[in-house]
């Protein structure tokens, strides 16, 4: 296999260069005198899934948190939807806020809320809606997530790991935003479920033209639901492509990761596997994932 031959996630090619939502320019982020990012630049597209990935600790949440207005940046400007974060108004901000949706990593829901009420935390904090109809639009995300009516009055500790990614990703769509945040979605979940996610989120992509912006370790998900894929790496991105640009690409470590055996193994036969010298991934460098 070549790399021109794959295939990316999403086949939608109607000819129009793809709308920016997000770009960073030259982002510097340091804690005390530990340079974190320096000098980052990206794109993110509407409607794409882009999967960030990079070795442990390399500040992918980092940037997450900075693209959030969570952490501070020293240098360079970060724009989502056209708007500058930073220096925005709080009406700016808060209408930029209601575009977006965050899983962190963990599900990070409230242990003492049920999951209805954890889906109606974002409604009644940016909605003037009455309490019926919140609860309407809130069982409308569980179906939507694919979770069972009754998961609504349940606590997390009784949901599984799974049902708590849905859950949180119910929450995280509770204002029906245009981006999605996901921190490692699929970190904790068996392989079935981790493909179920998956199927999940390009499903949603579809239906409702979501963008989504995921940092992942899961080769599985960079290979199979991701329309691009971002390199963090020596404090930048590295490289920016599809999958065919990870896979020729000539980095050290994005040749690691992407030819080795973990990755070898999630080649499906749609992208024609495994045999090293057929599939033009023949280093067997286990990467490391
Ligand atoms: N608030 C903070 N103060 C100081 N250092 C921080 C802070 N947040 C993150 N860091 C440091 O920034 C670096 C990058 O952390 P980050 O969590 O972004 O890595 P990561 O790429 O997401 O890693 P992993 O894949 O393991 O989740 C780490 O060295 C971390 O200790």
């Amino acid at each position: 296999m070549q790399p021109s031959d794959i295939k990316p996630a999403s086949n939608r090619n109607d000819g129009a260069e793809p709308e920016v939502i997000i770009t960073c320019r030259d982002v510097t982020v340091r804690f005390g005198s530990k340079t974190i990012l320096e000098g980052l630049s990206m794109d993110v597209r509407r409607g794409e899934i882009l999967g960030f990935v990079g070795a442990s600790g390399t500040g992918k949440s980092v940037l997450l948190r900075t693209i959030l207005g969570l952490n501070a940046k020293q240098k360079g400007t970060i724009e989502i939807f056209g708007t500058d974060y930073e220096r925005a108004s709080d009406a700016e901000r808060l209408a930029v806020e209601q575009r977006w949706g965050v899983l962190f990593q963990q599900g990070a829901l409230f242990s003492s809320l049920t999951v209805l009420e954890n889906i109606q935390v974002p409604m009644r904090e940016y909605l003037d809606i009455s309490p019926k109809l919140m609860e309407e639009l809130a069982r409308l995300k569980i179906d939507l997530v694919g979770l069972a009516a009754d998961a609504a009055g349940k606590f997390p500790s009784e949901l599984s790991g799974g049902m708590i990614k849905r859950a949180a990703l119910a929450r995280a769509l509770s204002l029906d935003p245009d981006i999605v945040f996901l921190d490692e979605p699929t970190s904790g979940l068996d392989p079935i479920g981790a493909a179920e996610f998956d199927e999940l989120i390009m499903t949603l992509r579809d239906t409702l033209g979501l963008t989504v912006y995921m940092v992942t370790h899961d080769l599985d998900s960079l290979f199979h639901a991701c329309d691009r894929i971002a390199v963090l790496g020596k404090k930048r991105v590295l490289v920016e492509g599809d999958l065919a640009t990870m896979l020729a690409s000539d980095d050290p470590w994005v040749r690691s990761y992407f030819h080795g055996k973990r990755a070898r193994s999630v080649v499906t036969e749609e992208n024609q596997p495994v045999d090293g010298d057929k599939t033009g991934i023949a280093s067997p460098t286990d990467g490391n994932v």
